[in-house]
């Protein structure tokens, strides 16, 4: 099932959609003994953890039960502001009481397996094996990437690894690991965000059924739900 909802600014789809987080994990954690749900960078992505922490009713989840993981990550040293667990971190992980194994970060660039993107990779996807994403939420790019899946890129003709390294990202840092399409599809839901009318043109071509080479966002779906959350100017067209 696909669904897509129109908030009018992006201060309220960040609001929003922390408050959907809190009744989707919650609602979850009353079924299963455990959530797995994988994390997105960028301004939106952030802006809804900011809005997690805040939310009081976010005090219900239980966070000993669900497992953090991440969408795609940007190949820097740990503690690096432009990565997005640091900025993650910052926005809500550092502020709640989670155990530490719980929190599945991709290997930084300074980390155990050095900076080798591929070593790297190939450590996160052993990390997750076995991992059901519950909810995995996903940013769009202008251009239609999302997670660090980027327009006709080795990384989008990938079909049998579930994590990849990045390499030449038009975007900035170069080096990415990322989940591929196949392992997004994977998840029960997809959540994709995003706001502003620069990402107008990706979301709307993304809808009227662009092939996923093109414009990677059009093949983020989740096993149950895809959803697209979006404010009034991304909606524009
Ligand atoms: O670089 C990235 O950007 C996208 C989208 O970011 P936004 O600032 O345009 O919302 C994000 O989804 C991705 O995780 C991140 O690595």
């Amino acid at each position: 099932m696909k669904r897509v909802i129109v908030y009018t600014d992006p201060p309220l789809l960040a609001s929003a959609t922390a408050a959907r987080l809190v009744t989707a994990i919650t609602d979850l954690q009353a079924t299963q003994p455990r959530v797995a749900i994988a994390l997105t960078g960028g301004r939106t992505g952030t802006a809804v953890l900011e809005h997690l922490r805040v939310n009081t009713a976010a005090t219900a989840i239980d966070w000993s039960t669900v497992d953090v993981f991440w969408g795609d990550e940007r190949f820097l040293p740990g503690k690096h502001p432009d990565r997005n667990e640091t900025q993650a971190r910052a926005a809500l992980l550092d502020h709640i009481t989670i155990p530490k194994a719980n929190i599945h970060a991709i290997p930084p660039s300074d980390g155990p397996f050095g900076d080798d993107p591929e070593l790297a990779a190939a450590a996160y996807a052993k990390e997750l094996f076995g991992t059901t994403l519950d909810i995995l939420l996903a940013g769009v790019g202008e251009e239609g990437h999302t997670l660090s899946v980027f327009p006709d890129s080795p990384a989008v003709h990938e079909v049998e690894a579930t994590v990849v390294a990045v390499h030449d990202c038009p975007k900035p840092p170069p080096t990415r690991i990322s989940l591929t399409l196949p392992a997004a599809r994977e998840a029960r839901q997809v959540w994709l965000l995003t706001t502003g009318a620069a990402k107008a043109e990706a979301v709307t071509t993304a809808l009227s059924g662009a092939s996923e080479v093109d414009l990677p966002a059009a093949g983020a779906r989740g096993s149950e739900l895809t959803l697209w959350l979006l404010d009034k100017a991304a909606a524009g067209r």
